[in-house]
């Protein structure tokens, strides 16, 4: 067994920024690395991957990939694993790549690492360092099953440009429709002119401090001044302030930005499991006592109902 595969997380052809994340980060592992893409009318994207490492990509074609689904993705990849015999395959610990490599794992009665933030994968053996309790602390593990099967959080790894082969390689298809147990319908992304929340260099994040859409609209103020993503607390989203996208922490989405700026947010360890790594943290908020000060970098105790609207005014200079 031998080679790391990186799956490629892409939408309509958009490639996710973790995928060139894990690639880069693969390539530390000294063994060969290679992407691997299931979609359709994809073909076009496989030489990008040879830019930051891939030494070959293989790409499946065909209408059974046009979206993700979990049985035919399932399907085919066993099929390929059984074939080429890789050593890992790292999937971008998004919700589709959970749902796939943890029901990949089942099907390969192989052992998964999920959301991890360091890796050193040799042969037949992966150790993974992942956030437990909420990020309160953290866990190596060690899989010791073929393949080595890992899910990566994303904004973990340096993405470094180091040009490989790129050989294209086209397996053959095993997945048919009969694989496909459910369909998707419809699929209606959210429009917006922001980053995605799980791919921003800085997010900007509004509590039950806010008070309503108005606290809301300077948050998102804030965020468009700095070309961040929006974010929220179950607090604000349960209040219907955010939709359900803009979910932080353990029940919504992990963050890992290089700022995150929480506003009226009191750090309630659940917000934390999905904040808690992002390079440097700073909170406005009126009590000065609220735990977000203890994982905070830089904090401003005011109320952020005169604090941003100071902030945007410089930002604005
Ligand atoms: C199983 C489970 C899963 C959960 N998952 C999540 C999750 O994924 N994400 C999540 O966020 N929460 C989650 N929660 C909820 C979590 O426990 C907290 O209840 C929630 O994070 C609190 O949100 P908040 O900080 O906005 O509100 P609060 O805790 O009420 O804090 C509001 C803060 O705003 C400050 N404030 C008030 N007025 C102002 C002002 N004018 N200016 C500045 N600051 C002000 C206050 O001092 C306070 O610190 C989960 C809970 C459970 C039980």
């Amino acid at each position: 067994m031998a080679g790391t595969w990186v799956f490629v997380e892409q939408r309509d052809g958009n490639v996710r920024k973790v995928t060139y994340e894990m690639i880069s980060e693969a390539k530390k592992f000294g063994d060969e690395v290679c992407a691997v893409i299931f979609g359709k009318g994809i073909e076009g994207l496989a030489p990008q991957f040879a830019k930051y490492g891939a030494d070959k990509v293989y790409v499946v074609e065909g209408d059974v990939f046009a979206q993700y689904n979990t049985g035919a993705f399932v399907a085919q990849m066993a099929a390929m694993i059984e074939e080429y015999k890789p050593n890992a395959v790292l999937f971008a610990h998004t919700f589709n790549g959970r749902d796939f490599a943890s029901r990949l794992a089942q099907k390969l009665n192989a052992g998964l690492a999920t959301d991890v933030i360091a890796a050193e994968i040799s042969a037949g053996k992966g150790v993974f360092t992942r956030a437990i309790y909420a990020g309160k602390a953290f866990a190596k593990v060690e899989v010791t099953t073929q393949p080595i099967l890992a899910t990566v959080r994303a904004g973990v790894f340096e993405v470094k440009e180091n040009p490989a082969a790129g050989e294209v390689i086209k397996p053959a298809v095993v997945a048919t429709q009969a694989n496909v147990y459910q369909n998707i319908i419809e699929f209606k992304p959210t429009v917006s002119a922001r980053p995605e929340l799980t791919e921003a260099d800085v997010v900007v994040s509004g509590g039950r401090g806010c008070k309503g859409p108005e606290g809301i609209k300077l948050v998102e103020q804030l965020a468009d001044l700095l070309g961040a993503a929006v974010g929220g607390s179950r607090a604000a989203i349960d209040s219907g302030w955010l939709g359900h996208e803009y979910q932080v922490g353990q029940t919504g989405k992990v963050v890992n930005p290089t700022l995150y700026i929480a506003c009226g947010i009191s750090g309630a360890i659940q917000h934390l499991a999905g904040m808690s790594s992002s390079k440097f943290i700073t909170a406005i908020n009126t009590d000065p006592e609220a735990p977000i000060f203890n994982v905070a970098d830089f904090g401003v105790v005011g109320d952020l109902f005169k604090v941003i609207p100071v902030l945007c005014e410089e930002l604005k200079k």
